[in-house]
């Protein structure tokens, strides 16, 4: 897809007002749903060309530990997406009181399995079990989580550029260039520091030659970071935490909150709203990804990129030699 720019993804809209029509400019929506769907159809292309060349398709192993209904949904939105793409899903659906053993023994017929180049256990596991461990288990080649220690070193070394990124700072970035904002020469905030989301992204921001700064839940005066920042990706976990006076005018605003707040009218009983108060950062911020439809969808293509990138690596290399 070529890049858009950011001004071309939505018109400002015109506020009208008894008689006089004032015009209020609004940041740009980044629609990470539309731009995941396109993402899909670039790697269900690349699935079936891989196919033509070697007879074989890339393969995902999906493990999930115990009845989170949030786990299980995202684990089916996952499986959805492969059988949109063609990439096989191998499931591994385990009970809450697995053993770590046991895990680390699934974890292992997985890396031992030709068939997938994939392996995703599904996150947070129950608290018996050492998640890093886990984690480590995972083979390099197959990390497609990005999870792994050492594709974590890799991205924090800078030098090199480590096998696999976890899928939603990546989604981020991908988000980004999609929308063809300028990342090279900007200043960067990102709100957060875990090692799923936050520092990740950093890095890559920072890789890709922003200047980066990382505000965390004790950082004096987060504000004002924020307002100096063209680039903003918030990835707090609080629910509508950054508000538009936070914001410089014309910033990029990336959203990685996914949080649900009480609403009786929503046939849920809850909506999911974003770390930005979207509606006030709107008339702020110069793009914005809403919440959901924004970052979600990408963590899903990012993972099946991933899987197709691992396929590639092993099969070519095996029908080439
Ligand atoms: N092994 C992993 N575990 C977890 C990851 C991860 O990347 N790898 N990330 C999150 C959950 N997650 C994927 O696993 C995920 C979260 C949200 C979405 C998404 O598309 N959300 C939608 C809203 C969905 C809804 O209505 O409920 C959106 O934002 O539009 C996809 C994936 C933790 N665990």
């Amino acid at each position: 897809m070529e890049p858009q720019k950011a001004d071309q993804l939505a018109a400002p809209q015109a506020v009208g007002n008894a008689g006089a029509v004032a015009e209020e400019k609004v940041a740009d929506v980044i629609d990470g749903k539309a731009i995941a769907a396109q993402l899909r159809k670039e790697i269900g292309q690349g699935v079936e060309s891989l196919k033509a060349e070697t007879g074989k398709v890339p393969g995902l192993a999906v493990v999930l530990v115990g009845s989170r209904k949030d786990s299980q949904t995202y684990v089916r939105s996952k499986k959805k997406a492969c059988v949109e793409v063609g990439i096989k899903s191998f499931d591994a659906d385990l009970p809450e009181d697995v053993s770590e053993d046991e895990l680390l023994k699934i974890v292992t017929d997985f890396n031992a399995n030709p068939e997938v180049h994939g392996i995703l256990i599904q996150l947070p596991l129950p608290s018996h079990i050492n998640e890093q461990r886990i984690l480590s288990a995972v083979s390099v080649e197959k990390d497609v989580d990005g999870f792994h220690p050492v594709n974590v070193g890799t991205l924090a070394m800078q030098q090199r550029d480590p096998l696999f990124v976890a899928c939603t700072p990546a989604g981020c970035i991908e988000l980004l260039q999609r929308t063809g904002v300028q990342i090279a020469g900007k200043y960067a905030v990102v709100l957060g520091r875990s090692k799923t989301v936050g520092m990740p992204a950093a890095l890559l921001l920072q890789k890709l030659n922003a200047t980066v700064t990382v505000v965390h839940s004790r950082t004096p005066n987060p504000a004002e970071h924020t307002r100096r920042a063209d680039i903003v990706i918030a990835a707090i976990g609080k629910a509508e935490f950054v508000k538009a006076d936070w914001l410089k005018p014309g910033a990029v605003v990336i959203d990685v909150g996914i949080n649900a707040v009480d609403d009786p009218s929503d046939k849920r009983g809850y909506r999911l709203v974003g770390d930005v108060d979207y509606k006030e950062a709107r008339k702020v911020a110069g793009a914005i990804t809403p919440v959901p439809g924004g970052v979600g969808p990408m963590t899903i293509a990012v993972l099946l990129q991933n899987t197709l990138k691992s396929a590639k690596r092993t099969l070519q290399a095996s029908s080439s030699s």
